[in-house]
């Protein structure tokens, strides 16, 4: 079975906060790019975020021929398929809706043109049932902002065909990303299911009173979130257990998981929950536009991305290792 990798057209549809980071990046990789939503005013929107994202863009380097006006924003989801190589959905999380979408989208599209769904954990068995081709149907979660951040999981569904896992790793390897193959199919995927553990008891930090949502982003921006850009939770472990490694750490502090110190159950998200975070969050935007601080993401995120490249090189690594 073989499939389009060698991609010229680049299909999005849904063009929100993370359809429109993969147009950014279709777009900064050279593509010319075809896109659809079927908001009022949503082809105004995605040209403003695009404009957004462009200067970390061109800071982070544009392919030869790169441009904004390489966006063609259709009427129709037929249009915007009909002729792409590649296609990448990125609608509202809802499995009706995207069981209805991807009906139509892959009888529209080309055969062999692969599909990939941003979801971010719906089951692809599940939301492509009534796909027509479902063997060329993956998910491709990737991480906001899709522009800059490499991780893109990979999930087949029952249908999916062997060498579109394959095809759907070269074209995002080829977008400059890093993928990841989620090999059982699980609601959540992998990352997903560990940040949601972590937002959990984040609500529940803020819901018991023990502290403000700035505290808990303070915990997280000065400890882990610095180390976990370039080492992941199980290295960072090991290096914790000294000599002894990961045998001690697992000695010394494997009981404590046993402990009551996480609650699994999400919080009841009460009026006084959201007004809480809401209020928080406000308070740690301060006069702030979110455009502004997308940009001051984006160009720490660039640096992060520097250093960790450069860092690894010294070390005898490619960034992706
Ligand atoms: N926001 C995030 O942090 C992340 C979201 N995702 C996934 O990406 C997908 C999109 O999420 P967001 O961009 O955050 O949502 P969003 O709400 O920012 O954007 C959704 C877009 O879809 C459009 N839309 C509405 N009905 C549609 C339809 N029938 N067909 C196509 N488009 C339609 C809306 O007009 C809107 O522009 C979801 O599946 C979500 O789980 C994945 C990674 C991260
Ligand atoms: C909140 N979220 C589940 C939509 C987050 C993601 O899917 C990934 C991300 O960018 O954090």
């Amino acid at each position: 079975m073989s499939f389009i990798t060698d991609i010229k057209t680049f299909a999005a549809l849904g063009s929100g906060v993370i359809g429109s980071g993969w147009v950014a990046r279709a777009l900064a990789h050279g593509l010319d790019v075809i896109a659809w939503d079927p908001a009022p005013g949503a082809e105004q929107a995605l040209r403003k975020r695009i404009a957004n994202a462009w200067p970390a863009l061109e800071k982070q380097g544009l392919a030869p021929g790169a441009a904004q006006e390489r966006l063609k924003f259709v009427a129709t989801i037929e249009e915007c398929v009909r002729d792409a190589d590649f296609i990448q959905e990125s609608a509202p999380e809802r499995l009706d809706l995207k069981l209805d979408l991807h009906a139509k989208i892959s009888a529209a599209a080309k055969p062999d043109a692969i599909i990939g769904s941003s979801t971010s954990g719906l089951l692809p068995s599940e939301f492509y049932e009534s796909a027509t081709h479902p063997e060329r149907c993956v998910v491709g979660h990737p991480f906001n902002p899709v522009y800059l951040l490499p991780l893109v999981e990979i999930v087949g569904g029952k249908h999916t065909a062997p060498e579109a896992i394959e095809a759907a790793k070269s074209i995002y390897t080829a977008l400059g990303m890093r993928p990841l193959h989620v090999r059982k199919e699980v609601p959540g995927f992998i990352a997903d299911r560990l940040l949601e553990a972590l937002w959990r008891e984040a609500l529940h930090l803020v819901n018991d009173g023990v502290a403000s949502t700035g505290e808990i982003d303070d915990a997280i921006r000065f400890g882990a979130g610095l180390r976990w850009s370039f080492m992941g939770t199980f290295l960072t472990y090991t290096l914790a257990g000294g000599d002894a490694g990961m045998r001690h750490f697992m000695s010394q502090f494997g009981p404590a998981l046993k402990l009551p110190w996480t609650y699994l159950p999400a919080p009841e998200l009460t009026d006084k929950l959201i007004d809480d975070v809401v209020d928080g969050t406000s308070e740690q935007l301060g006069e702030r536009s979110i455009a502004a601080l997308e940009r001051y993401r984006d160009d720490t995120l660039l640096a992060v991305l520097d250093a960790v490249k450069n860092s690894k090189a010294k070390h005898g690594m490619a960034f992706g290792d």
